[in-house]
């Protein structure tokens, strides 16, 4: 019998050093910025798995290295050692022109900033990354992701005429629109209102449970990093800890143990 996303995080986790179970491994990564004196590692050889089909969230200080896992992961910076794996592919191995059509085709992102291009409407927004990848769009697939994301009506909207909250959802929808191996979101609430942000992730959280999705969330709030399935904790540019079926509470408390308030 399969695995639900929090026994499939669970398992994989246990797992760590096999390819079974991830959509994403970091394998002894080593992230440098700079060079010579001024040189900043920002990720000591982490080796660590991104659960498929579960909804993990990246915790930690500020500084930590979270943005930077997430650069690695998806494919967006390189590690100056160790190696990135995206399923069974090496993103080491790939030219800057195959890294691109893999980011394209198989990565799905969300900003805090939504990223929509103003002049295009909502459907041009969703369908631009199918655009870049000169595929076709799946109109069921599309119609299923708009339904999902809650924004069926707004087709014919362009960014502007939509609230923070609706922007996001197209967002989302846009980062879906590949049917990605992963979606990174990097704050993806931290520009909206508590409400509206429990509202995108508690649709993060849903689309993780009824599509299988992988998403990969980095977030300073433990009541954001609460709707994931796993929370894994950064500190120094290490993996420091993890959390299964984390609350905001749990996940507070370990954010205090790492000098966070
Ligand atoms: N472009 C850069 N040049 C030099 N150092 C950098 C650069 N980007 C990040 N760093 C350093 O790398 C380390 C990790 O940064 P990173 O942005 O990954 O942390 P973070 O956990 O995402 O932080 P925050 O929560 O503040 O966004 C920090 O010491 C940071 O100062």
């Amino acid at each position: 019998m399969r695995a639900g996303p929090a026994g499939a995080a669970r398992r994989a986790v246990a797992d760590i050093g096999t390819a079974d179970g991830f959509a994403v491994r970091l394998e002894a990564a080593t992230a440098v910025y700079g060079t010579g004196a001024a040189a900043v590692t920002a990720l000591h050889e982490v080796s660590a798995g991104v659960p498929r089909g579960a909804f993990t969230a990246m915790m930690g200080p500020s500084g930590s290295g979270k943005s930077t896992f997430l650069h690695l992961a998806a494919g967006l910076d390189r590690p100056a050692s160790g190696r990135v794996l995206l399923g069974e592919t090496d993103l080491s191995g790939l030219s800057e022109t195959a890294l691109t059509e893999l980011r394209r085709t198989r990565i799905g992102f969300v900003f805090q900033a939504y990223n929509l291009i103003p002049a295009l409407g909502v459907l041009d927004n969703i369908t631009l990354p199918l655009r870049f990848a000169r595929r076709p769009v799946d109109p069921a697939w599309l119609a299923r992701i708009t339904d999902a994301v809650g924004i069926d009506g707004l087709m014919g909207r362009r960014p502007g005429e939509l609230s923070g909250g609706q922007q996001q959802r197209v967002a989302i929808a846009r980062a879906l629109v590949t049917r990605p191996d992963v979606v990174f979101a990097d704050e993806p609430t931290g520009a909206l209102d508590t409400g509206t942000g429990a509202q995108v992730l508690g649709l993060l959280r849903e689309l993780v449970d009824s599509l299988g999705q992988t998403v990969v969330m980095v977030t300073h709030d433990p009541v954001a990093a609460a709707y994931a399935h796993f929370v894994m904790f950064l500190a120094d540019g290490r993996i420091v800890d993890q959390l299964y079926a984390p609350t905001a509470r749990s996940v507070a408390a370990r954010m205090a143990g790492l000098g966070e308030r």
